[in-house]
């Protein structure tokens, strides 16, 4: 594509010179190491280093254009823009032939459960005879093909170009979490979504964010963007959250609540849970359908029942969102049980924050036929408000708490533990900050009809120590511990 081809949706930047506006543009890019020949460069001033400073070396990498915040003494063209991202957004967009436009586009926010309705949505569109896309925290899947990932959403330019390559595949509807991070910093700017979906909102991230309120209103953002009713945009909306009325008053599209508590468009009655699994009568604008679901625990209802009323919404039939539903064996890292023919559960879950702990705990309450140990930390670098309520969680639910290392980047980790422990006896916990001896300890005491709970990590298949990513699973861990014990 043409230089001038590509900015022309930039009002009042610098011109570039007649010569200059027949530059064919091949790529572009944010990062000065992956650029190619004929890149066009954008310099972002990120949290840890500027991009501008990296402008030169991108031109000695083929560059033949930048796009920046400040002008730079470089013999290639430096267009002058008042926002870089911003302008990233809309160029990326445009250079994409603006992919989302061609894509059934679901967007999930909210602070639990992204990851789960997303997954819900695979199955049941893939079921359906659908080709789809799904970007979220564990990956980027183009139909059958795994993309890794660094962040749930990812910046704008990398959105747009896996969109774009979702299209070229024959991708019909993608699924795609939306952080708040990302929400913030403007990165899903410039996608259409037809359906936007909200989950919940219980304290997270209120070290990006300061304030309940600030973390609503980055979550509004992707409903205020949403287009309206005559467009057929719809927003789909759990009722029985506090937030939902904020964000139903943020949007101009169609509005289909669900949820449990109150009169809503897309309910589940009856509901019965079980150690086997969950049982309601799903009821979607009065038509009813009896779901047997092979997921666990209450929470898993609100996300089936967000995720029934995206799809019903796109045209499926209750029967054959029934038949998937009921088919779903589980989410990795979600509720996973590590098996290794024991006479006890152990159960991996990615609760990482004070609301998805206790709802997991209260789930695994409600089965334990005996005692319920959980092993749990929180991360570094992150949150540090939720550690100590998390720590009460955990001693509160729990008939022994075992504290230990999530991630601890660049903290100490007995400093995390000191904050989750900070007002709890020492009595109330055992602390073994060494993740992998803490779930040996776990294992190694329990006794028949017990559940162990290993919070926080899920699927990850890392610890984060320093800047360093150490393998690290869980899964495997717990997995070789039952081993030896079993034998
Ligand atoms: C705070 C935050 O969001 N940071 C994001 C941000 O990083 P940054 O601002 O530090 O970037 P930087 O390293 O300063 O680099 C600035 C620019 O210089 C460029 N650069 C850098 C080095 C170089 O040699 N050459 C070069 O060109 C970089 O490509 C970039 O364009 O931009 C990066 C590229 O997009 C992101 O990967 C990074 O996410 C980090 C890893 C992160 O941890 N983010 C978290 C907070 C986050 O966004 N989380 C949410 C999920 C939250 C949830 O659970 O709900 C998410 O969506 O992932
Ligand atoms: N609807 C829900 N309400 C509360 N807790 C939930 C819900 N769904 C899942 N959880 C809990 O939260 C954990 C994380 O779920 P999931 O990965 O689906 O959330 P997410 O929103 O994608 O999280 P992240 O922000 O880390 O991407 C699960 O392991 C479970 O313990
Ligand atoms: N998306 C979340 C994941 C947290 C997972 C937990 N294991 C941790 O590292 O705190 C975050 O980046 O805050
Ligand atoms: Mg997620």
């Amino acid at each position: 594509m043409k230089l001038i081809e590509l900015l022309q949706d930039l009002r009042g930047i610098t011109p570039v010179k007649k010569e200059e506006e027949l530059i064919q543009i091949e790529h572009l890019e944010m990062d000065s190491r992956l650029v190619e020949n004929n890149t066009l460069f954008f310099c972002i001033n990120g949290y840890t280093v500027d991009g501008h400073d990296f402008a030169k070396m991108a031109q000695e990498k083929g560059a033949v254009a930048i796009i920046a915040e400040r002008p730079l003494p470089l013999s290639i063209p430096v267009i002058v823009v008042p926002d870089t991202k911003r302008a990233m957004a809309k160029l990326a967009n445009r250079f994409y032939d603006e992919p989302t436009k061609k894509l059934q586009l679901i967007g999930v926010t909210g602070t639990n459960g992204k990851t789960s309705v997303t997954h819900i949505l695979d199955q049941i569109f893939r079921d359906a005879n659908q080709k789809t896309g799904l970007i979220g925290t564990m990956y980027t899947k183009i139909g059958d093909e795994v993309i890794e990932t660094k962040n749930t959403t990812p910046e704008s330019l990398v959105l747009q170009q896996r969109f774009h390559s979702m299209h070229e595949h024959g991708v019909e509807t993608a699924l795609m979490e939306v952080s708040s991070h990302a929400l913030h910093l403007g990165r899903v700017r410039g996608c259409d979504f037809n359906t936007a979906i909200f989950t919940n909102l219980t304290p997270d991230h209120i070290d990006y964010h300061e304030t309940m309120d600030h973390y609503l209103y980055a979550k509004s953002l992707l409903f205020s963007q949403l287009g309206n009713t005559y467009e057929g945009k719809c927003a789909i909306i759990n009722a029985d959250d506090p937030a939902s009325d904020r964000l139903i008053h943020m949007t101009t599209a169609d509005i289909i609540t669900y949820g449990m508590k109150k009169k809503v468009d897309v309910q589940a009655k009856d509901v019965k849970v079980t150690a086997a699994g969950t049982s309601f009568k799903l009821v979607v604008f009065g038509e009813s359908i009896h779901v047997q679901l092979k997921l666990i625990g209450l929470f898993n209802v609100y996300n089936t029942l967000a995720a029934a009323a995206a799809a019903y919404n796109s045209g499926l039939t209750l029967k054959q969102i029934k038949g998937s539903l009921e088919q779903l064996t589980g989410i990795a890292g979600r509720f996973e049980p590590v098996d290794a023919g024991q006479d006890f559960t152990v159960i991996v879950d990615y609760a990482h924050t004070p609301d998805s702990l206790e709802n997991v705990l209260q789930t695994v309450q409600e089965f334990a036929e005996n005692q319920v140990r959980v092993v749990v930390g929180c991360g570094g670098d992150r949150d540090a408000s939720k550690r100590p309520v998390m720590g009460r969680i955990a001693v509160q639910y729990a008939d022994e708490t075992i504290f230990t290392s999530d991630n601890p980047r660049t903290e100490e980790p007995s400093a995390i533990l000191a904050d989750m422990t900070a007002a709890l006896d020492q009595d109330q916990y055992q602390m073994i900050e060494d993740r992998k001896l803490a779930i040996e300890y776990a294992i190694k005491q329990a006794q028949p009809g017990d559940i162990i709970l290993i919070a926080g990590k899920g699927h990850e298949t890392y610890q984060e120590i320093g800047r360093e990513r150490i393998h690290f699973d869980d899964r495997e861990v717990a997995q070789a511990v039952l081993k030896e014990r079993v034998q």
